[in-house]
């Protein structure tokens, strides 16, 4: 049983998977995609390491691990052109057309952008997917990766919490998985009030929202399966 907000959830390690939300330098990194851009990442690196324990005590228990990686390929074919609303409203591909010497640069597989941060790289059975935009169930293979392993419960980590991370863990809601969010492992893209609003949406909405500590107490004592 984990602690969460509004109330306890039960977890069976086996039926669980800890989805890791775009933990990339374009996220988590200065010179990232997100800094570039002018967003404040200074609490970012500061989810790196609590991200870490969790994956540490998650393998342990039995738990699947999914990295997920967000962005396109490197002539951004994948990210769409005009007639997508993502070409608008990505804020990626808006910096690169207001600071052309960076186009190509920006979440594009093969670029520094695009990878893990140095610290969080996958482990022996981690699963590793891609994703082209902000729901990780969109256009990707998340969904029978779950259902082939019998998976329902989600526990979400990484950043943005009120964009990729509260998009995957919403689509997920809609597909009858069930999405609790560790706060203390993710950060938001925007002011501190994003990051109460999208807790406030999951707790209220979506899902349930628990804590690192509360993890570890919970799940830190389970032999590997
Ligand atoms: C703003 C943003 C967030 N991504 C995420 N991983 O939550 C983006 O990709 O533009």
């Amino acid at each position: 049983m984990l602690p969460a907000r509004p109330e306890p959830i039960p977890l069976d390690p086996a039926r669980t998977a800890v989805i890791v939300i775009d933990m990339q330098n374009a996220y988590a990194s200065k010179g990232g995609y997100l800094d570039l851009a002018g967003f404040d990442i200074a609490g970012a690196a500061g989810v790196i390491d609590k991200i870490s324990d969790v994956l540490d005590v998650a393998r342990d228990a039995g738990m699947t691990v999914i990295y997920f990686q967000n962005g396109w390929d490197d002539q951004y074919v994948e990210a769409g052109g005009e007639g997508s609303p993502n070409w608008w409203k990505s804020n990626a591909l808006k910096t690169m057309r207001a600071r052309p010497e960076l186009q190509g640069k920006l979440l594009a597989r093969g670029q520094w952008d695009y990878e893990l941060v140095d610290a969080l790289k996958p482990k022996a059975g981690d699963i590793q997917l891609h994703k082209t935009r902000y729901s990780g169930f969109f256009n990707s293979q998340l969904d029978s990766v779950l259902r082939s392993r019998n998976i329902r419960n989600l526990v979400f980590v990484g950043i943005a919490t009120n964009v990729c991370v509260e998009s995957t863990l919403r689509d997920g809601f809609f597909l009858e998985y069930f999405g609790t969010v560790l706060e203390d492992a993710t950060h938001q893209a925007g002011p501190d009030f994003v990051q109460k609003a999208a807790l406030y949406n999951i707790e209220t909405f979506f899902g349930w929202v628990s804590t690192v500590a509360d993890f570890k107490g919970a799940f830190g004592q389970l032999a590997p399966k």
